[in-house]
């Protein structure tokens, strides 16, 4: 039974976002990340099974060092402000963390320091003179094979990263070094025994060919006289650890290493954009190889959200506000929208008539609309969750069931079958963070469902005749069966309307869970708690229909304010 099997299967998990660099504020994409690792974590929740999720910001380097400068302020006021604005942010965009890390924290500065002191013990690092290309905006040193020339505005030819376009320059410095050459043969043998630690499978497929390239030491400390601005390396205090390094480990920071990280430690799912995949894919599980863990479960990997077809981001400064799209959309209509229209594995377009569509078609009109249908007082006069009636809809496998009172069709009995279905679909597609697969489903079976309804005409059956009205009841009954699957279903994602949604259903905070869930109860002859009861009082409208024109008129910034 499909109950029994998700207990099985729980385990403590750790969900993880990047931490958020913050040389600039907030944008959509750093939403999406946060908000794929929330429904995640939700989900989880959902299915009574121990549940993390841990966000935070990303505070050191020489782009906060310059950024901060420019500002007029010192570093650490520059940076509270900024991690306050993601905080913010999350906050308004209900991503509900249990963990908020920021790196300029004294205790992930010991986890830093405790994390590089034995990667040293062990061996791993040793000093040495680095000299070649290094891009300040990346905070990266680069191989020959990863710089190209091209012509500047003024005609001057200048080297760019071939990656990420910034200019790199000739460096040469004393440097500590990370023998990441040594790791090449383990990080093939882990991806090789673990197919699903990189999802989705272009993305492992992507990994893998990095291994088969160049894969020297990596340069994990900047001079301090460079970059003052980070954590000085344990015994050297001419030397700042790399950004990089220091960033990562803010996982076992929240885990709680180097004493308490064993009971979550590596269950954890790490929740990245491709740009900062061969941190988390290599250099990542390298470092936690070498310091003698192992590296983490999973890595789900999303693309881009592009504005005209460019990568949205804050260098490019083409960003959408999050807390604009919350105002035009609401909370959970921009949730639902970024879950459903973002597809992992490729780049997606973001604009303002997609989004509009979609909410009207899908929240508004399919799942709103079914609501509203079969709580209208002129076919549910009783205002309650209905009755059902095994003589009207007889158990298709129990053939002396069929009485001549049936009513039901073949196409009722595929709707419960799909429906029946949806919470173990729906779960697939959350283990593989195909959180839009999930979406599509349920959005499948909400259309069936008003089908269902549209079918059976049950504004036509007269309530005062006896043997209509039994019909009626299970008629309702049976779609807010649906409809409380719908709505539990969709808690991860819209948690709001799902709320709103399940109130007016008359279903209590704690019968919510997936834990023992079971859909319609009364067809397989068992007790259901919700059959006949009252509907809650919230009759308001579930997700109001977004004027296309309006939102774009107010929002669009080429319309000049008058
Ligand atoms: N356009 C985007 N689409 C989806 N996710 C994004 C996008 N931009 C940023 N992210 C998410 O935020 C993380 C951190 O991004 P970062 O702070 O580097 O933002 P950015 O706007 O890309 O900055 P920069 O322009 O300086 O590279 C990414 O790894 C990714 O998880």
């Amino acid at each position: 039974h499909v109950s029994r099997r998700w207990v099985q299967n729980c385990s403590g998990t750790l969900f993880t976002t990047p931490i958020f660099y913050v040389n600039a504020g907030p944008h959509l994409g750093h939403v999406y990340s946060a908000l794929l690792a929330d429904s995640l974590h939700r989900e989880r929740a959902l299915r009574d099974c121990a549940t993390r999720l841990s966000t935070g910001t990303d505070e050191h380097g020489l782009k906060i060092q310059q950024a901060a400068e420019a500002a007029g302020k010192a570093p650490y006021q520059f940076c509270s402000e900024v991690s306050e604005q993601f905080r913010a942010v999350f906050n308004h965009t209900l991503i509900s963390y249990t963990d908020y890390i920021r790196t300029t924290e004294e205790h992930h500065k010991r986890t830093v320091e405790k994390f590089w002191t034995v990667l040293s013990e062990r061996g791993y690092i040793y000093k040495g003179v680095y000299e070649g290309w290094y891009s300040t905006p990346d905070e990266s040193f680069l191989a020959e094979s990863q710089v190209m020339g091209i012509q500047d505005k003024q005609g001057n030819v200048i080297k760019v990263s071939t990656e990420s376009g910034h200019q790199v320059h000739w460096t040469k410095e004393e440097n500590y070094m990370f023998k990441l050459s040594d790791f090449r043969p383990l990080l093939l043998k882990w991806l090789e025994t673990h197919k699903q630690a990189i999802y989705p499978e272009n993305f492992y497929q992507i990994v893998l060919q990095w291994l088969q390239e160049d894969l020297p030491d990596l340069s994990v400390s900047r001079e301090r006289s460079r970059l003052k601005w980070g954590i000085p390396v344990p015994g050297d205090s001419q030397q700042t650890i790399y950004v990089w390094l220091d960033a990562l480990v803010n996982y076992l920071t929240v885990a709680g290493y180097p004493e308490a990280h064993h009971s979550w430690w590596p269950a954890v799912h790490h929740v990245v954009g491709k740009d900062i995949l061969k941190f988390h894919a290599i250099y990542w599980p390298a470092f936690l190889m070498a310091a003698g863990l192992a590296p983490p479960d999973h890595i789900f990997v999303h693309s881009h959200w592009l504005a005209s077809g460019q990568k949205m981001s804050k260098s490019l400064g083409n960003v959408v506000d999050p807390m604009d799209c919350c105002d035009q959309y609401t909370v959970d209509g921009f949730r639902y929208f970024l879950l459903r229209h973002g597809v992992p594995d490729r780049d997606c377009d973001y604009y303002h008539e997609k989004v509009v569509q979609l909410l009207n078609a899908e929240l508004a009109d399919a799942l709103g609309g079914l609501l509203n249908r079969c709580c209208a007082s002129s076919i549910n006069s009783t205002q309650s969750y209905g009755f059902f009636s095994s003589s009207c809809f007889p158990d298709k496998h129990n053939c002396f069931d069929k009485a001549a009172s049936a009513r039901a069709m073949e196409e009722d009995y595929q709707l419960i079958e799909f429906v029946e279905n949806l919470p173990t679909e729906v779960q697939a597609r959350y283990e593989k963070c195909q959180i839009y697969k999930a979406l599509e489903a349920i959005d499948a079976c909400v259309r069936l469902t008003n089908k269902f309804f549209q079918r059976h005409t049950p504004w036509k059956l007269d309530s005062t005749n006896p043997v209509e009205k039994l019909w009626l009841d299970t008629i309702i009954y049976v779609t807010m069966e649906c409809l409380r699957t719908y709505g539990t279903l969709l808690q991860p994602v819209v948690p709001s309307i799902a709320d709103k949604l399940l109130s007016r259903l008359g279903v209590a905070q704690n019968e919510r869970t997936l834990k023992d869930f079971l859909f319609l109860a009364r067809y397989h002859g068992k007790y259901c708690p919700f059959e006949g009861r009252e509907l809650g009082p919230d009759t308001g409208v579930l997700f109001n229909r977004l004027d296309q024109n309006k939102s774009r008129k107010t929002k669009d910034p080429s319309i000049p304010k008058l």
